[in-house]
């Protein structure tokens, strides 16, 4: 679970990029964080995750304070960034074995664990090779097998499915289905509306660090009386406030 109440952040001290949100992403759901750009939601993932420290408010995960205990409360998440260009030069083997190494995850169960998904994502073969030789799909994915290899309760993703290919796209989309259905949490962003409406339990849409929105589709549908795709739902909403 992710407890976010009254959080606040400014880069300028003048305007918030994020202000006084609060959200509650619970046990065993998939919930979708939906903003244009600039709206607020790589600072608010930026918050939970540890690299930045809110200016008011509190976050917790599975009820630890983050800022209060990160190294604790870093345990509960796995992370997957934006930008899946980092640790170049190792191979993709030696980068997974990194990962296992911080989380402590035993011999046994790491060697199954990246057997799975490798296999899974149809990257076995290139695990020998260097980071820099995969293209971006391929870094995505080492980067998403590396998170997952402590099987963190918590995952978090920033626009996750940008640059997979189909196939890894819809496998990624199964595992987080199946993560949040063994009673799990599961909180990504996106800018694309139709996987929000496919994938999500519930949404919430930022706009200028302000929750516009935060509830299921139906919710939102009925909320506005429209029936129509996210997408319209979405510009209307963001448009006319
Ligand atoms: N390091 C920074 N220094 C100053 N201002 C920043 C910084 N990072 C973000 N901002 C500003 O904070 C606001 C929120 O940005 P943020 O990156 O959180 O939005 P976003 O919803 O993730 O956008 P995108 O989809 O483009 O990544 C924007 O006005 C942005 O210009």
């Amino acid at each position: 679970m992710i407890e976010i109440s009254n959080v606040t952040k400014s880069y300028n001290g003048k305007t918030n990029a994020v202000d006084n949100i609060n959200l509650t992403i619970k046990d065993g759901e998939i919930f979708g964080f939906l903003g244009h750009n600039g709206a607020g939601k790589t600072t608010t993932i930026k918050m939970i995750t540890g690299i930045l420290n809110q200016d008011e408010g509190t976050i917790l995960l599975n009820g630890i304070d983050i800022k209060k205990e990160p190294l604790k409360a870093k345990k509960q998440f796995g992370f997957v960034p934006d930008s899946p260009d980092m640790f170049l030069k190792l191979k993709g083997i030696e980068y997974l074995n990194f990962m296992a190494n911080i989380y402590e995850v035993p011999k046994e169960i790491r060697k199954e664990r990246i057997e799975t998904l490798s296999n899974r994502f149809n990257i076995a073969d290139a695990l020998g090779d260097k980071i820099q030789t995969y293209s971006h799909g391929m870094r995505q994915k080492i980067v998403i097998i590396g998170v997952l290899i402590h099987d963190p309760s918590i995952w978090i993703l920033d626009e996750p499915l940008s640059g997979l290919d189909p196939k890894s796209s819809f496998i990624l989309k199964e595992m987080m289905r199946e993560h949040a259905n063994a009673g799990n949490t599961v909180f990504f962003s996106t800018h694309v509306l139709e996987v929000a409406e496919k994938l999500c339990d519930r949404i919430a849409i930022i706009k200028k660090g302000k929750i516009l929105f935060c509830g299921s589709l139906d919710e939102l549908k009925n909320k506005i009386k429209e029936n129509d795709s996210l997408e319209k739902i979405f510009l209307e909403m963001t448009e006319n406030e």
